[in-house]
């Protein structure tokens, strides 16, 4: 049985809900009995990830951790979209000071949600382009509904995925397909990522993906959870220490590039197709 109760200041496990009180962008259930956290993102239309909405999963999972969470599954409030990546207007002829705050929040969110040490699964309810992708492939489950899209469709904007996205990606389906799907910034329906291993299973609907993640977790939760997670960090280290040891270096890279004319121009025509659709 879930208990939900309203929390505005960080209180104990039991009174985490809508954690994120002064935004509400994060939406966390915790369940009483089995302690496992259900995130849904809030950001309506698509979860665009900017960053306050960065910086409200970064302290849930924070806090998460602080109180030792034995699973969490990552979701959308959405029907549409799981997320719908990077928020593109954060990027859009921002300040240098924006950019560099934006870019280490999501830098801060990514490192704290790829090296939990409990279990986590995505249970992908909707489109999950780019930084949504990003989410997904960052926990180590992922269940999909059919007849969406996900991957890294970077290219096709005329940006590049950062290199930790393009290690995300490998780590999970291998250097080949990794390679072809990055050149290409390759969006897959639900039954190619199924088939291609970008995804572990499908849904059949919203019930049944919220099922699904909650079989996976109790299985992980069956396990010894020090040697489990000392695997998992194991398995991640390296791609880990890359970012970590290199913050400053993929900051420089981010603003140096994002600054670009080109870049800015993609970006542009980019959010005005979008906003014409
Ligand atoms: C070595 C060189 C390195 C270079 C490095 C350079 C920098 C690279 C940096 C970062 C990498 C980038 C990562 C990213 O994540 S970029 C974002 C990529 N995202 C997308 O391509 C998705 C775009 N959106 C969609 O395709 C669709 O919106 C959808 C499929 C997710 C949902 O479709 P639908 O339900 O039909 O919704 P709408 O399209 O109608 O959208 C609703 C509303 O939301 C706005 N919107 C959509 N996506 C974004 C976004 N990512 N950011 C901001 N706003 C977004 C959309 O414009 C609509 O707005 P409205 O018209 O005002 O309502």
């Amino acid at each position: 049985m879930f208990v939900l109760r309203q929390c505005l200041t960080l209180g104990t496990k039991s009174s985490i809900r809508n954690f994120s009180a002064t935004t509400n962008l994060v939406n966390l259930t915790i369940n009483e009995d089995t302690g496992v956290a259900i995130m849904e993102l809030n950001k309506p239309p698509v979860n665009s990830l900017n960053y306050e909405l960065l910086e409200a999963m970064h302290r849930t999972l924070v806090k998460l951790e602080n109180e030792k969470c034995p699973g969490m599954i990552l979701t959308s409030s959405s029907r549409s979209t799981f997320s719908a990546g990077l928020d593109l207007l954060e990027m859009y002829k921002p300040t240098v000071d924006k950019a560099r705050r934006f870019w280490s929040m999501l830098q801060n969110t990514w490192i704290k949600l790829y090296s939990t040490p409990y279990p986590t699964v995505a249970a992908i309810n909707g489109h999950s382009p780019a930084g949504g992708c990003l989410l997904a492939m960052s926990c180590e489950h992922r269940i999909m509904v059919p007849d969406k899209m996900i991957g890294l469709n970077e290219t096709q904007l005329g940006i590049v995925a950062p290199q930790w996205f393009q290690d995300c990606m490998r780590n999970i389906i291998g250097e080949r397909q990794a390679e072809k799907a990055l050149i290409a910034g390759r969006m897959f329906t639900s039954e190619e990522a199924l088939k291609i291993g970008l995804v572990d299973e499908l849904a059949t609907d919203k019930e049944d993906l919220m099922q699904k993640a909650h079989d996976f977790l109790d299985e992980q939760m069956g396990l010894p959870p020090l040697a489990r997670s000392v695997v998992k960090v194991g398995f991640r280290k390296d791609t880990l220490s890359k970012l970590i040891n290199g913050r400053e270096a993929d900051i420089k890279m981010f603003l140096d590039n994002v600054f670009q004319p080109k870049v800015q121009e993609s970006l542009e025509n980019y959010i005005q197709m979008l906003k014409k659709k």
